[in-house]
């Protein structure tokens, strides 16, 4: 048995992930983390959200609320979702929580002890009327090169012109639109990742089986123009963990807190302290190496955008604490999931949010097209036309017709006991060794994190039960052999607790209804093909049953297309 932490991007607190969020993190690492723990592993499976930085504080003024509890209100809205998306994490914890507090100085003033952190004194724009510093993407004002009205602080999004805010004609707060700024000088904390460019390189270097857009990014990043540059870990804003350099005060910070970059993935440790807390075990056996987790297996699920920060500045943080933290040893990343010729995009609430998706049909559907369609090799397309085809074919007409055609039948000529009688022939043998492959393959590719070719291979499956159904005939065998005829029928319905087994991991709460039906709690891994079809011997007790997957008919597909278009209100 072997023991895998397993943690998924940080969704941002300021609202209802979409399905790309959910896509490109949080459900490819509860696939692999099902899957593992499906194989008899030990799993700790975390997730948590991001609550820190200037959008939070932004959202919750909208909101007319508090910062802190907006976020604890919009940190049990995620909760909720993600329970019922059959999200299984082990905790899903916050990164305003005390024990990320806790850690994020702890680590801070490790670093500086040990020089890898500089102050730098920098001019930056204040509102007056805001009463704050404002990010560069706070300003907005002309842009000098196009003339263009709304340009932001940090770029131009008319010419794509990169500013800065100084660059501005009559630049103003994006708050309040007020003009009455000045540039102030303030004091920051660097974290000098250019002293760990080295340590770095190896360490990535070391890492030969992680996805190509994992590496290139962070070789890009370490190697692109100047090289891996130093990075300001520090705010000047009220919402966020106080600087602080352990348990002691930082002279010259007072007022300031983290950066949200800085704090957020050191929530992954903390996150474990507080899922500790909650439950009475040891996190320390999951993270300190010199505390238990030197044999821990850890993979981390994120989508590209956020490779920067876990192969370089996170790792910086923990490379340079020179304290025994466990490392990170597989970094699965995805490109874009797109929605119907263009971006899901929060700001402009464009697409399909995990809320609405729930909405209008369960959560296996989603999960099966979402991860049959991952965005792995290169960004993909949600359309609904494709949802429709493939939750048509592959869970109607293949998995659900499956079910309901081989329960069925048996109730009307044998009763709702899985009959006696009958041994294998050639055919039957055929089929155990198809099955026997394509599950080694499915378990190779699980295993690798090949998200789509593990889905293909799922699929494979089910269709090779439903062509020995189509091809054994049990209907017609009945009328001249009903000894063989039972024997195919009893191989059948326990194809469905081999099949509810196997996609679990995908479809987790369709496969609990088969397992229901076929009333057993039997969900051993077929390590044995033949062995697990005989797991439901002759005059075991099963029921038929629901609908398992409901046909998209062609009105719904044209409604949800047409109440999707626009934008979330
Ligand atoms: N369209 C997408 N397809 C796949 N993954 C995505 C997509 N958009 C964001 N992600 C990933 O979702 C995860 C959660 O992201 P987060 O909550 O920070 O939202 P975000 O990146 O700000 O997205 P958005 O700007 O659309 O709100 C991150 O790992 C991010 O890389
Ligand atoms: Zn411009």
């Amino acid at each position: 048995m072997a023991r895998i932490l397993i943690t998924s991007a940080l969704p941002y607190i300021n609202g209802i992930k979409h399905l790309g969020n959910l896509v490109g993190s949080q459900l490819p690492a509860d696939l692999f983390a099902r899957y593992m723990r499906g194989r008899g592993n030990e799993v700790l499976f975390l997730c948590a959200t991001d609550e820190h930085g200037t959008p939070a504080e932004l959202a919750a003024a909208k909101a007319g609320k508090p910062v802190a509890e907006y976020c604890a209100e919009l940190h049990e809205v995620q909760a909720d979702i993600a329970r019922r998306f059959g999200l299984s994490f082990d905790h899903f914890g916050r990164s305003s929580s005390p024990q990320n507090h806790k850690l994020t100085q702890h680590l801070a003033g490790v670093l500086a002890d040990n020089g890898l952190i500089r102050e730098v004194s920098e001019k930056q724009v204040y509102s007056k009327a805001d009463g704050r510093f404002l990010p560069d993407r706070y300003i907005e004002g002309t842009c000098p090169n196009c003339g263009y009205d709304r340009a932001r602080g940090d770029q131009c999004e008319n010419c794509t012109k990169q500013l800065d805010p100084t660059d501005l004609i009559e630049p103003r707060s994006a708050v309040s639109g007020s003009t009455d700024l000045e540039v102030r000088e303030t004091k920051h904390l660097y974290l000098r990742q250019s002293a760990l460019k080295d340590d770095l390189d190896k360490w990535i270097d070391s890492k030969t089986d992680w996805p190509i857009l994992t590496t290139s990014i962070a070789k890009k990043w370490l190697h692109d123009g100047d090289g891996l540059q130093d990075r300001g870990i520090t705010r000047d804003l009220d919402w966020g963990i106080p600087v602080k350099r352990g348990d002691a005060d930082w002279p010259g910070m007072e007022g300031k807190v983290f950066y949200v970059w800085f704090d957020a993935p050191i929530e992954y440790i903390a996150c474990a302290a507080e899922w500790a807390e909650a439950t009475g075990n040891d996190w320390e056996r999951w993270w300190r190496t010199d505390k238990g987790a030197g044999d821990v297996r850890y993979v981390q699920f994120m989508g590209k955008d956020n490779v920067p920060f876990h192969t370089l500045s996170f790792p910086a943080t923990l490379l340079g604490s020179g304290e025994p933290w466990k490392m990170v040893d597989h970094l699965k990343s995805f490109n874009y999931l797109n929605y119907d010729g263009g971006q899901f995009s929060t700001s402009q609430g464009r697409g399909v949010f995990m809320d609405q998706a729930l909405d209008i049909l369960p959560a296996d559907y989603w999960r099966w097209w979402l991860l049959s369609h991952a965005p792995e090799s290169s960004d993909s397309e949600f359309t609904w036309e494709n949802f429709q085809q493939s939750v048509n074919k592959d869970l109607a007409d293949v998995l659900g017709n499956f079910v309901s055609r081989i329960t069925k039948f048996c109730r009307s000529k044998f009763g709702e006991t899985v009959p006696d009688g009958g041994s294998y022939g050639a055919q039957e043998e055929t089929l155990i060794a198809e099955l026997t492959r394509r599950i080694r393959a499915y378990e190779a590719h699980m295993d690798t994190m090949e998200v789509r070719k593990s889905a293909q291979e799922l699929r494979a499956i089910w269709v090779a039960g439903n062509e020995y159904l189509q091809t054994a005939a049990p209907w017609a065998t009945f009328k001249e052999d009903p000894e063989r005829a039972a024997m195919q029928v009893r191989l059948g319905l326990n194809l469905i607790r081999l099949y509810a087994v196997l996609s679990a991991p995908f479809i987790p709460a369709a496969s609990a209804s088969m397992l229901e039906a076929m009333q057993t709690e039997d969900s051993a891994w077929p390590e044995d093909v033949a062995a697990a079809l005989a797991a439901l011997p002759g005059g075991h007790a099963f029921s038929v049953p629901e609908v398992l997957f409901a046909k998209i008919t062609d009105e719904q597909r044209e409604d949800w297309e047409s109440r999707f278009s626009g934008s979330r209100p």
